[in-house]
């Protein structure tokens, strides 16, 4: 069975993007050598070792071409050569290489060894800060080296592979002894020769005895853990240090008419002597009051209809798939007045948190529909301070394929300075709020006047 995998850590994804919105790449690793050489054994203890989060393990297994029914004969008869590079498909493996590294979601198919097939379901991989790629023929194509910052190869004895081999394919694979030997002699082994042996001259680091040699894995692990720092800043604090005295509000961004029944919804929330009650309340009705504003943005096309007086009615109606998706916790408080508005929408998640040490935005789980990309989408935080949660979860949709115009970021309140980095970062993307606030506490990094806390006062956490 396949093993990809992504492995989560606790503290969340760090910012993989500049402040322009434009991305680093992840941090690619090949590890080539023979079968059961240990390198899926190496790869998961690099990753062990480096600690990080958002690691993704991708095993060459997933890219081995759809065999024809005849050529499935061959293989359940152990005569097909799974060793030579014909029998992977390296043009979807360049791509999604290709895609990872550039920090895009990918959908990679699952291998079944037992039945030499790809598996009907598929898995998603996306927000690697790194990529280990294992595989026999890691180290094989150009193309693919071409991408890789870290190429090494595990050299482990043939005598050992064989017995590992052996011992593996029978108890995992589904094979016997005769079988796993016939084609050890016939494919195994020449290839290995012929293709596998030869990429050791592609490799920066070749790793003896693989999972045994613990320097040369610590050396490895040290080597992308510095790579990885130097690729660190400090992302919100950064922020805060942008002037943006003096200038404009942005042309991307709606503000709601200021009339006095906003102000009057704004005066109960705000106060901070209202009830749960009524603050819930209030700012459903907000929500949906912002949620109607922003859907004027949308495309809306003439539609005519049959009154029940028989009478030709030429109306409107919305062309857009709607979705919503809220930065949680607080976006998740615009849910309701979204419903409201856009019936049965789907409604996708993500986790944002700020680093308790650092105060850095961290990403920690993302829950999108699958056709996101085909929406418009209407994402949803309480409030834009600094804009630094706003950048990540914006970057998240890009990664996802949703074009940058047809993302409407919505907000009950926002700061110029957050309205100015999104702006620059992401100048398609519309942001409706329905107030603006002039400044942020240099301490906590809270709006002023602003309405304090919005998740802690929804639910009632404070
Ligand atoms: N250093 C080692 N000592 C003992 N067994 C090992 C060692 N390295 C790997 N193995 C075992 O050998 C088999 C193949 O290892 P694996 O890491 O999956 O190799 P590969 O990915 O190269 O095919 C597995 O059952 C694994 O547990
Ligand atoms: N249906 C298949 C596909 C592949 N193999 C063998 O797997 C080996 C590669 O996997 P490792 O984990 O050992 O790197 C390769 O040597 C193929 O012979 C198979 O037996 N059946």
């Amino acid at each position: 069975m396949s093993k990809n995998n992504v492995f989560l850590r606790g503290e969340g994804r760090s910012p993989w993007y500049r402040l322009d919105g434009s991305k680093f790449d992840c941090y690619l690793v090949g590890v080539a050598g023979g079968s059961a050489s240990g390198k899926t054994s190496v790869a998961v203890r690099i990753i062990e070792n480096l600690n990080v989060p958002w690691v993704v393990l991708l095993s060459m297994d997933s890219f081995y071409n759809v065999l024809s029914p005849e050529k499935k004969i061959d293989a359940q008869n152990n005569n097909f050569n799974f060793d030579h590079p014909d029998a992977f498909d390296f043009n979807l493996l360049l791509d999604t290489l290709k895609n990872l590294k550039e920090g895009k979601r990918v959908e990679v198919p699952i291998y079944d060894f037992v039945t030499h097939s790809r598996l009907p379901q598929k898995n998603t991989l996306y927000g690697a800060n790194v990529v280990i790629f294992e595989g026999i023929l890691a180290l094989y194509d150009q193309r693919i080296i071409d991408l890789m910052d870290l190429k090494v190869f595990v050299d482990t004895d043939s005598d050992i592979r064989l017995i590992r081999r052996l011992k593996r394919d029978i108890s995992e694979r589904g094979r016997d002894l005769n079988g796993v030997i016939q084609q050890y002699e016939n494919f195994v082994k020449p290839a290995f020769d012929q293709y596998i042996q030869p990429t050791v001259k592609n490799a920066d680091v070749i790793v003896p005895r693989g999972l045994d040699n613990l320097v040369a894995i610590d050396l490895i692990t040290k080597h992308i853990q510095r790579q990885l720092h130097e690729r660190q800043f400090n992302f919100r604090w950064d922020l805060v240090k942008i002037d943006c005295n003096g200038k404009e509000i942005p042309e991307n961004v709606i503000v709601l008419d200021q009339t006095p029944q906003l102000k009057g919804i704004h005066t109960i929330i705000r106060d901070r002597n209202t009830q749960r009650d009524d603050f819930i309340f209030y700012s459903e009705r907000l929500a949906a009051i912002v949620v109607e504003r922003a859907l004027s943005e949308l495309m809306f096309i003439e539609h005519e209809i049959i009154t029940p007086l028989d009478i030709p009615y030429l109306g409107k109606k919305c062309i857009e798939q709607i979705c919503g998706v809220s930065i949680l916790r607080a976006g998740s408080t615009m849910e309701t007045g979204l419903r409201r508005v856009v019936k049965d929408t789907l409604i996708g998640k993500i986790l944002i948190q700020s680093h308790p040490k650092t105060g850095e935005p961290s990403l920690h789980f993302i829950n999108l529909p699958n056709n996101i990309c085909e929406c418009y989408v209407l994402l949803m935080d309480a409030q834009i301070a600094t804009g630094a949660a706003a950048l990540m979860a914006i970057r998240v949709l890009l990664d996802h394929d949703v074009p940058e115009a047809k993302i409407i970021f919505l907000t009950f309140l926002a700061t110029p300075l957050g309205l100015h980095v999104i702006s620059k970062a992401f100048p398609k993307v519309k942001i409706c709020t329905s107030m603006i606030d002039p400044k942020i506490n240099d301490e906590t990094l809270f709006i002023e006047p602003g309405m304090g806390n919005f998740g802690d006062r929804y639910y009632g956490t404070s």
